[in-house]
């Protein structure tokens, strides 16, 4: 069969072939005599993709699949199609070059003429239906049902990036975990859609919630705004605007501080046990019988007057309603609002509510499961629902997760360095490292960097045309020299190696930017997210530093008595011990302890519901915003602490239990 050229189809080149596979197969598969499966056996760089082939094992067709290169996306494409390439190649679809598009940054002008296009072709950012089926319907029937409109779909979004010159975040290709998707959702009562907060709309889909209802109108829809933690008051505000302006059902929610709330709790019965032991043995049980309350509350009037000033008695604003963090009690409260109205028959107990869980992966699907699982101090039983591959978890009596795994939607995307930063592409996998760190060096304010890191970034001067704002080599060749990486040969510093780190705690939020809603005119970035460099955050140690690399920035001023006055790093730090200081900054590995000195979580205690944080949390925090070591404080105050304690822990049962 002589294959039709199409000028319209993109298409994969003889180049590429031969490139991939010798001149040989290439010639085989141009002249469609290898099949999809026994290219794959052949791929000779080391590379797997996946075809949807009849001797794959079960997990391999689990696998999600967001990045495929030119061939991987012809050759699963071709597959769903259930045909070989040349067929393919005649139904003209298009193949997509990864690398196609600038991977650098936009300017101002050209990100709002791009957002712009974005919101014109919002609507095309769909998800795959799942073709319509009766009683009828054999399976083989539905299997191929399946694919094409997968397929169909696949190609829709092809053809949108092709002819739209679009970029789109590394979507979800594998037909098996759509149906996954399609499952959970035909089960669930409400769907929850998981976003992080530092950027929302980039990991919201639209057309699920659509889709949604589109199986049935009594679903409904909630979009959990996780890693809100990560959030000022002010930003949450910003966004709950939006979020009811555009009608979106939403609720913020931190997986890591419900798992703190949890893990408190346990401490604080701990302590308790441990305490009651103690006073056993020194004879004090009577005398502990003997505290009057009232007493205790004049003699430690700080605090009971700390715990007063948020007492649950006072009815929330509507606003607060909206920007305050829910515990995991209030989310399972959420959930069972939703129970669905069925009447199971009479003596029936009524149907569980099931809830469904979605959301790309690393937005905090696992954390939050773990959270509400772990606030219920029983263990949940996770029994593998109907199908294989998603799991169904019986939370209580009345509840139902189903976890669907983890999925990406189609999104648009400003550039591939927004998706490294939005922990979307991983960071390990980075060959072109500037576009991202650029974003890192432009987001975060300079001084901040320097006081997070020890370093003093050298900053272009405006008379050589600098702009102030540093680029990324300026960032990266700071940071390499303070940690000693330097390249081998040359022994230049080593800039990809510090990008690497620099971008892994901007991932993790250890360096912080939150996106601001859509606005007309656009948000200030930088006024939206002041509150999170104010040095007031900062512990005594870094503000310091923060103070004096702003003035010498400010002034240009590299005043060696200025400089002598805080320790920034006099030698390169390197291996174990670049970790060591960074972890004293923020806590090992980003752990609860550096967290207490981050400013989301003293901002937490601000939103008037600081009785979550009952026990040693809360106090080790109100110390900390006071300057006082919180040990000093549980020693000295261990009796008042313990009356308040209990006078928590009584309300805690009322309000938890
Ligand atoms: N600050 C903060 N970090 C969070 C929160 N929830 C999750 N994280 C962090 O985000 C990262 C990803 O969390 P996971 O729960 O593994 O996310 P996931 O969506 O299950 O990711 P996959 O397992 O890849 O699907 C981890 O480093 C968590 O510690 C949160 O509420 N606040």
């Amino acid at each position: 069969m002589v294959l039709a050229k199409s000028k319209n189809s993109v298409g994969l080149g003889n180049s590429l072939m031969n490139d991939r596979f010798g001149k040989n197969k290439g010639a085989d598969m141009r002249r469609g005599t290898h099949n999809a499966e026994a290219i794959q056996r052949t791929d000779m760089d080391g590379q797997t993709y996946l075809t949807n082939g009849k001797k794959e094992a079960s997990w391999v067709k689990m696998r999600s699949v967001t990045e495929q290169g030119a061939l991987d996306e012809f050759l699963s494409t071709a597959d769903l199609a259930g045909t070989d390439f040349t067929a393919e190649k005649m139904n003209n679809v298009k193949i997509i070059h990864r690398d196609q598009k600038n991977p650098y940054l936009l300017s101002s002008a050209e990100e709002r003429t791009l957002s712009k296009k974005h919101k014109e072709n919002k609507s095309r950012l769909t998800v795959p239906r799942r073709p319509k089926w009766d009683e009828k319907t054999t399976p083989q029937e539905l299997d191929r049902l399946e694919k094409a409109s997968i397929l169909d779909w696949r190609r829709g979004l092809a053809e949108l990036q092709e002819t739209s010159d679009l970029l789109m975040t590394p979507f979800e290709r594998n037909l098996e975990v759509w149906r996954q998707l399609w499952r959970v959702i035909e089960r669930s009562d409400l769907v929850v859609q998981i976003v992080d907060a530092r950027n929302p709309l980039l990991f919201r889909s639209e057309d699920l919630e659509k889709y949604v209802k589109e199986v049935d109108p009594r679903k409904n829809n909630l979009l959990l705004v996780n890693k809100a933690d990560m959030m000022t008051i002010e930003q949450r505000k910003a966004w709950a605007d939006y979020f009811v302006e555009a009608g979106i059902n939403f609720r913020y929610f931190s997986a890591e501080l419900a798992k703190e709330i949890n893990e408190s709790r346990v401490l604080d019965e701990d302590d308790e046990d441990e305490d009651e032991e103690e006073e056993e043995q020194d004879n004090l049980a009577k005398e502990a019988k003997k505290i009057d309350l009232q007493d205790a509350q004049e003699e430690d009037g700080k605090w009971v007057d700390e715990e007063s000033v948020s007492s649950d008695d006072e009815p929330l604003s509507e606003e607060e309603e909206r920007t305050r963090i829910l515990t995991t009690e209030e989310l399972e409260e959420l959930f069972l609002e939703h129970a669905p109205e069925i009447d199971t028959g009479p003596g029936q107990p009524p149907r569980k509510t099931q809830i469904g869980l979605v959301g790309y992966p690393n937005v905090g699907k696992s954390s939050t499961i773990n959270a509400l699982i772990g606030a219920k101090k029983v263990s949940v039983s996770a029994t593998p629902g109907k199908t294989k591959h998603f799991q169904t978890i019986h939370l209580s009596d009345a509840v139902i997760l189903c976890d669907c795994p983890g999925l990406v939607f189609p999104n648009f995307s400003t550039t591939k360095a927004e998706l490294v930063c939005s922990g979307v592409l991983p960071v390990d996998q980075l060959r072109e490292f500037t576009g991202p760190a650029g974003l890192v060096a432009q987001r975060i304010p300079h001084s901040f960097l320097e006081a997070v890191y020890g370093m003093k970034i050298n900053i272009r001067p405006a008379e050589e045309g600098g702009s102030g704002v540093p680029t990324a080599q300026e960032v990266l060749g700071a940071y390499a020299t303070a940690r000693g990486f330097h390249t081998t040969g040359a022994s230049n510093p080593d800039e990809s190696r510090a990008a690497r780190y620099i971008l892994k705690d901007y991932v993790k939020g250890k360096l912080l930017f939150c996106h601001p809603p859509p606005r007309e005119p656009p948000i200030d970035l930088k006024h939206f997210n002041r509150e999170l460099y104010d040095q007031s955050h900062l512990p005594e140690k870094r503000r310091t530093h923060l103070a004096v690399a702003s003035a010498a920035s400010v002034t240009g001023s590299e005043d060696p008595s200025l400089m002598d006055d805080v320790d920034l790093p006099v030698r390169p730090i390197e291996g174990k011990k670049t970790s060591y200081m960074d972890n004293k900054f923020f806590g090992p590995n980003g752990s609860n302890a550096g967290h207490l000195q981050m400013p989301f979580q003293h901002v937490y205690s601000e939103q008037g519901q600081a009785k979550q944080l009952t026990g040693r949390k809360q106090k080790a925090m109100l110390a900390l915003e006071k300057g006082v070591d919180p040990a000093e404080l549980r020693l000295s105050g261990k009796k008042h602490f313990k009356a308040n304690k209990r006078r928590g822990k009584g309300k805690a049962r009322d309000d938890y239990d």
